[in-house]
């Protein structure tokens, strides 16, 4: 089961920060098959069944708890049973950790040429080669139960942004009557079902969402249709909305976010774990995450720079090479330069989560969070 021992450290001006919208960061502990987790924490993503550019062995060594993984990806390619038969995902990419699959409903909508979603599911034409292909909640729950991972979302409607009230209205209604359907067809013990909240950017139809999930009782909550393009500020007060709706022993899971400043943010308002491409992406374009912003390693400022990408970071890039060397192999479109700024861009955000969670336990994450906003917004 996936229990959620959440312990929430009471901050000495909890009631005052209240007061100021802070709603309380948590540090917890998620328990799954794989093992026991500390959160918050950032998930690397592996969206074909393997963080690119990365072995499962530097991803261990690195920090990574549990690794994300997409359905609507492997049941086009190579096929959820074939991974059934070699195994399940944990076997067939071997990663002893936790692993969470998305369900599909948002890779439908933002890969996929989309055909038409009705009550039914969402019919689409295949990215990879124009066939015509379909997701219910029936057929992405066989096929994540197929993959066998830790954790698995049901399937959803990720509304766009914007979206008119009226839609976000009928399309957030769907995405629970699907989240009831993916609740009866999940018959795999051991794995935990997450809902997903959605709501688009309308506060009153967060809260509905939020408590028609909530009266599903789901083992953990993720909270959707956000980092689709909204101004920052809007996808915090839905954060607001929806956070102090969802029970406080459970896992809250913030989708596709994101950049440091957004997790210390969701933190504060008490998300419980993350995903996101970012650092992986940026990393394969040259540009390194530091504490003061981006470092784009492969600019001709960086030829003669034989300091490490960041002095106090701990990881295998930044303890063994610098930054002419990285950006030499970058400019020689060298695969290892690759594997370098993606190693500490994980590191990065591993280590920042790890930052945050001993800043909560030793009552001091406001400070941690001021101190951090200040250097990295600079
Ligand atoms: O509503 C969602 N349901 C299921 N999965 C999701 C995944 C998501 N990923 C994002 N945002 C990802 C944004 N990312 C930022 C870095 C560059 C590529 C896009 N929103 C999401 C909402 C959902
Ligand atoms: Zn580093």
């Amino acid at each position: 089961t996936c229990a959620f021992a959440g312990q929430k450290k009471v901050l000495a001006a909890y009631e005052e920060a209240v007061k100021c919208g802070y709603s309380g960061a948590r540090a917890g502990r998620l328990h799954t098959p794989h093992g026991v987790f500390d959160t918050p924490m950032f998930m690397p993503v592996g969206t074909q069944a393997t963080v690119k550019a990365v072995s499962p062995r530097e991803l261990k060594e690195m920090g990574a708890q549990i690794i994300l993984s997409n359905t609507y990806h492997l049941y086009l390619r190579p096929g959820t049973e074939l991974v059934a038969e070699a195994g399940g995902l944990h076997r067939f990419m071997d990663w002893d950790g936790g692993i969470l699959t998305d369900s599909g409903g948002f890779q439908v909508f933002s890969l996929g040429p989309l055909r038409k979603i009705t009550e039914e599911g969402a019919a689409f034409r295949s990215h990879i080669d124009g066939s015509t292909q379909f997701l219910s909640p029936e057929i992405a729950i066989k096929a994540q139960m197929n993959l066998g991972a830790d954790i698995i979302m049901a399937f959803d409607e990720c509304i766009p942004y914007p979206a008119e009230y009226q839609y976000a209205k009928l399309s957030t209604e769907r995405t629970t009557r699907w989240a009831e359907r993916s609740q009866k067809a999940h018959t795999r013990s051991g794995q935990a079902l997450f809902a997903i909240v959605q709501g688009g950017m309308y506060q009153d139809l967060r809260r509905v969402s939020a408590n028609d999930l909530v009266s599903l009782d789901f083992p953990g909550y993720g909270i959707g249709g956000l980092s689709v393009g909204e101004p920052k500020p809007v996808m915090y007060e839905m954060l607001e909305q929806t956070v102090p709706l969802l029970p406080e022993n459970k896992p809250r899971y913030l989708m596709g976010v994101g950049t440091p400043d957004c997790l210390v943010e969701a933190v504060r308002y008490g998300i419980d774990m993350f995903d996101c491409v970012f650092p992986t992406r940026v990393a394969r374009n040259g540009t390194a995450m530091t504490k003061s912003g981006r470092l784009v390693v492969k600019n001709a400022a960086y030829a003669k720079d034989f300091l490490p990408i960041d002095e106090n970071c701990g990881c295998y890039a930044c303890q063994n090479f610098s930054r002419a060397y990285i950006r030499h192999l970058l400019k020689a479109d060298e695969i290892f330069g690759l594997r370098l700024t993606t190693i500490h861009n994980l590191y990065f955000l591993l280590d920042f989560t790890k930052k945050m969670r001993q800043a909560i336990l030793e009552d001091r994450f406001l400070s941690f969070r001021e101190e951090f906003l200040a250097q990295y917004c600079k």
